[in-house]
């Protein structure tokens, strides 16, 4: 697979390039530089900043290329334009590509009811060169709650990510946490939505969604 990668001197597109190792990266993105071999990438990954979204998605447009987004801290203007570009091409987003995270996510939702009486609060804790706070797995997470979640966000040494939803009523307390070890984890996700994206039709997609694609087979 050719790809694109926006965000590649990052955190992140350090760890893509090394997920993506038996493919072939054909378009780099980052703040002040851009390079190609001049061929199309079929599908462009994006983990960044939302400054580089409308650039993103013109890339996206003019290679008639499929889009895996990760960056976080994107506002409802922001989700309009990618639902926008998934009329013309696949777009997998996710504020987390963590297998367990969007199990979690996925058990949250399946049980939102039945806790919507309970005290909730979230603890996110990052390393120390996060920019957005609170995490965009934490409002992901809350969102499947369908209800407000107090939110804590810490940021220390070079933790990668951890999450944890703790819920209590007046008899018993409920938690439950994600720890990511390594980065990597991130960066296999995205590879496998890539490899979703490269083939599937035109559409906005989850990395839920691809997920539970991939349970439906
Ligand atoms: N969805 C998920 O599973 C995950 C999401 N994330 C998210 O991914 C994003 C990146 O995280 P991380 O890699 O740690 O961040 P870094 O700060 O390490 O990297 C950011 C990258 O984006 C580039 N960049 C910044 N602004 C622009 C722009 N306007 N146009 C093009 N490129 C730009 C930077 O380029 P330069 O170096 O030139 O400044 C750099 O390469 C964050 O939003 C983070 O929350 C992180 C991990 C997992
Ligand atoms: O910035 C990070 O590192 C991460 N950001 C994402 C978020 O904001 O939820 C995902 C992961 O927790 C790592």
């Amino acid at each position: 697979m050719r790809y694109g990668l926006v965000g590649s001197t990052g955190r992140m597109g350090q760890e893509i390039k090394k997920a993506f190792v038996d493919h072939t990266l054909c378009l780099t993105v980052d703040a002040e530089k851009t390079w190609s071999d001049g061929t199309q990438p079929e599908v462009i990954v994006d983990f960044s900043n939302r400054s580089s979204l409308p650039n993103t998605v013109n890339l996206c447009v003019e290679n008639g290329s499929a889009l895996v987004i990760g960056t976080t801290g994107l506002n409802e203007d922001d989700f309009s334009m990618l639902r926008e570009l998934g009329k013309d091409v696949p777009v997998v987003q996710s504020y987390n590509f963590s297998l367990g995270v969007n199990i979690l996510k996925m058990i949250l939702a399946s049980y939102s009811k039945l806790l919507e009486d309970w005290d909730s609060e979230i603890v996110e804790i990052h390393h120390n060169k996060k920019k957005d706070a609170p995490s965009g797995t934490a409002i992901m997470l809350q969102e499947a709650l369908k209800k407000p979640a107090v939110m804590h966000s810490l940021r220390m040494g070079g933790i990668p990510g951890d999450h944890s939803l703790i819920f209590a009523n007046e008899g018993e307390v409920l938690s439950f946490n994600h720890r990511a070890i390594s980065r990597a984890v991130f960066a296999y996700g995205a590879l496998e939505a890539a490899e979703f994206a490269r083939s599937a039709n035109p559409g906005f997609y989850t990395f839920e969604e691809v997920l539970r694609c991939k349970l439906k087979k």
